[in-house]
């Protein structure tokens, strides 16, 4: 059978037809089962193709059967480090498959905000495979038609820029369904099963269920949605929302329990942040240049920042907050995780299991996270231009005199070659003047500077500082001292300044977006694994455990403001300012 590539995005055929007019690459985790669920034209790329026979009829990449001779790929295809095979586009055999996704937790606000509108932009983009349907599953009674209907709000305000939208939007709707039940009936689940059996109609059948649901109920799903067995011949995966328990011993039940129903290869840990393009970007950054690597070190960094602020509260959303909290919700996974990437050794490969290997290491290295290198906050109610703001605990859903903090505040320390010394410093709060995440880099002063006096007496304001922005206005830029134009020698501040969408003036893909078509092809580099996540929990439980059995109350800021002050002792404890040397933006 002939076969011709035909990229999902019409920019890089050319350049991909000459590349992989020959061959295609599949990735080794593929290679001892005959079902190939993933095949990467090269590692990581972001490149996705459709396979088209000759007669046009398009083989999705998710739908192929790999065989040489009948046989299933084994060790012997793989190239000479094992990692890749490089097999005749001949040998592939096209078999019809289906994918479903059954989104559990259908009436939410995840899933209205972003798990529907991230599917809608796949499909759009045609990165879904050609056969594939929508399930949405919950409580709620809802007909097809109505979820439909509330799908197709959630995508209306944000699609009027695209061509032949509405045309997409009707196609894409006719393939969502609704069946409602409860979390844990296995009835009702079977009743799910049996709609899914329809629509797969015999073929081969891959299922991908998004536990967008709290946590209390996961458990229940896996089991009366029979996981593992859910699907006779194709895969079955289960992307789980955060948070993964409320401390190491929650976690750890949470996964003694998944492991009854699914395997670990089933389950994909999703933490939004890693699918930020920003984020995404760390690693080609620091390893793909020459100018940083060399600089990612105690030698020449003096403090590093992960900073979240929101500039809205909790409202609405105070029922499941107050029994978290900021530290469980924003810094033990997405600030974590992005400290851990940014602070890894060189992984051996781009491989998932590689680079998690080494954030293990990372996250295994941090020093115990001590009481008195936190503080906490929680926002009061404040009013400004005739305008009132709630305070935290004004949420009728969140118990008076609740203690539990919307802002937060750590040092963090890497017992390790590398970072020995570096304070990692952290900052997440709800209801702050303004909504950013950025991570800072602050290098340290220039030795025997000979510009010394041109910056006063605040040497401070010479420091070199890479920028991250991860959101709003994705940016990376890197502060430098340069010379003011003219005949004296005045020195000036200045931003090498790569913001995103003067570079790239093109609509950034949702984080979700990414992170949905990663788990749809097998691809773990962006989910979080289980040692991953336990080395995640044994450095906060600790100190949470602390800050809730002494009854630690939080200093209050105004709803709005920059947050409580005792963030500035804290750093200052450490020599640190945070956000910008100059008081800009900070
Ligand atoms: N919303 C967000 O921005 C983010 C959410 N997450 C995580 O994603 C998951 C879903 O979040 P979100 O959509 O906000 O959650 P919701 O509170 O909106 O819950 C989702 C659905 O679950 C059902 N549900 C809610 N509470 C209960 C309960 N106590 N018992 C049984 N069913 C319940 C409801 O459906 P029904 O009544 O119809 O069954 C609801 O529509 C959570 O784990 C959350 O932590 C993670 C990141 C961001
Ligand atoms: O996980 C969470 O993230 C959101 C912030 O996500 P963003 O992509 O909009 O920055 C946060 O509001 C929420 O509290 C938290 O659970």
């Amino acid at each position: 059978m002939a076969t011709h590539f035909s990229p999902c995005s019409s920019s890089i055929k050319h350049e991909t037809q000459q590349l992989f007019s020959r061959f295609i690459f599949i990735s080794r985790k593929c290679c001892f089962s005959s079902w190939v669920s993933q095949i990467q034209p090269r590692t990581h790329s972001r490149k996705r193709f459709q396979l088209k026979s000759s007669n046009g009829y398009p083989l999705n990449a998710v739908s192929l059967h790999a065989s040489l001779d009948g046989k299933p790929l084994t060790k012997e295809h793989f190239g000479p480090q094992g990692k890749e095979a490089s097999i005749p586009l001949a040998e592939f055999e096209k078999i019809e498959s289906t994918l479903s996704i059954t989104v559990v937790g259908a009436s939410g606000d995840l899933a209205k905000k972003k798990i529907f509108p991230a599917l809608f932009a796949l499909f759009y983009e045609d990165c879904l495979p050609e056969d594939f349907s929508v399930f949405g599953y919950a409580r709620t009674k809802l007909t097809d038609e109505e979820l439909r209907n509330m799908i197709s709000q959630t995508l209306t305000c944000r699609i009027d820029k695209k061509e032949n939208c509405e045309d997409k939007m009707d196609q894409f709707l006719k393939r969502c369904f609704y069946q409602s039940g409860q979390y844990n009936s296995e009835e009702h689940f079977a009743e799910l099963d049996s709609k899914l059996k329809e629509k797969e109609a015999g073929k081969l059948s891959n299922r991908l269920f998004y536990l967008s649901i709290p946590p209390n109920i996961f458990v229940d799903v896996v089991r009366c949605a029979s996981l593992r067995a859910s699907s006779a011949n194709g895969w079955t995966r289960v992307i789980v929302e955060k948070p993964f328990g409320r401390d190491a011993e929650s976690s750890g039940d949470l996964t003694r329990s998944f492991k009854k129903y699914l395997t670990e290869d089933q389950i994909f840990r999703i933490d939004h942040y890693l699918g930020k393009e920003l984020v995404e970007n760390l690693s080609v950054l620091r390893f793909s240049n020459l100018v940083f690597e060399p600089l990612w070190s105690r030698n020449y960094i003096r403090n590093v920042q992960f900073i979240f602020s929101e500039d809205f509260g909790t409202e609405g959303r105070g029922g499941y907050f107050d029994n978290y909290g900021i530290i469980r919700d924003i810094m033990q996974n997405h600030l974590l995780q992005i400290l851990a990437l940014f602070a890894m050794e060189t992984p051996v490969s781009l491989d998932a299991e590689d680079i998690r290997n080494e954030k293990v290491k990372v996250l295994r290295s941090m020093k115990p996270l001590l009481l008195e290198d936190v503080i906490v906050g929680q926002y009061k109610g404040h009013s400004k231009g005739g305008k009132s703001y709630p305070a935290y605990t004004d949420d009728p859903t969140v118990p008076k005199g609740s203690l539990t903090p919307t802002f937060a505040a750590a040092a963090l320390f890497i017992n390790n070659a590398r970072w020995d010394g570096v304070p990692f410093l952290m900052k997440a709060g709800k209801a702050l003047h303004t909504k950013r995440a950025e991570i800072r880099v602050q290098f340290r002063h220039v030795p025997g500077n000979l510009f010394k006096r041109n910056f006063g007496t605040d040497l401070d304001k010479a420091t070199n500082e890479l920028v991250l922005r991860v959101q709003p206005d994705e940016a990376i830029y890197l502060r430098i001292n340069n010379k003011v134009p003219g005949l004296g020698m005045r020195l000036d501040r200045s931003d090498l300044n790569l913001l995103y969408r003067a570079r790239y003036p093109r609509e950034i893909p949702d984080a979700y977006e990414r992170l949905l078509l990663d788990a749809i092809e097998g691809e773990r580099r962006l989910f979080i694994r289980s040692d991953e996540l336990d080395a995640a929990w044994a450095l906060f439980t600790p100190l949470l455990r602390d800050l809730e059995e002494k009854k630690i109350v939080p200093e209050l800021y105004p709803y709005g403001s920059r947050g409580p002050v005792g963030a500035h002792y804290l750093a200052a404890k450490y020599n640190v300012r945070w956000g910008d040397l100059s008081g800009e933006d900070s």
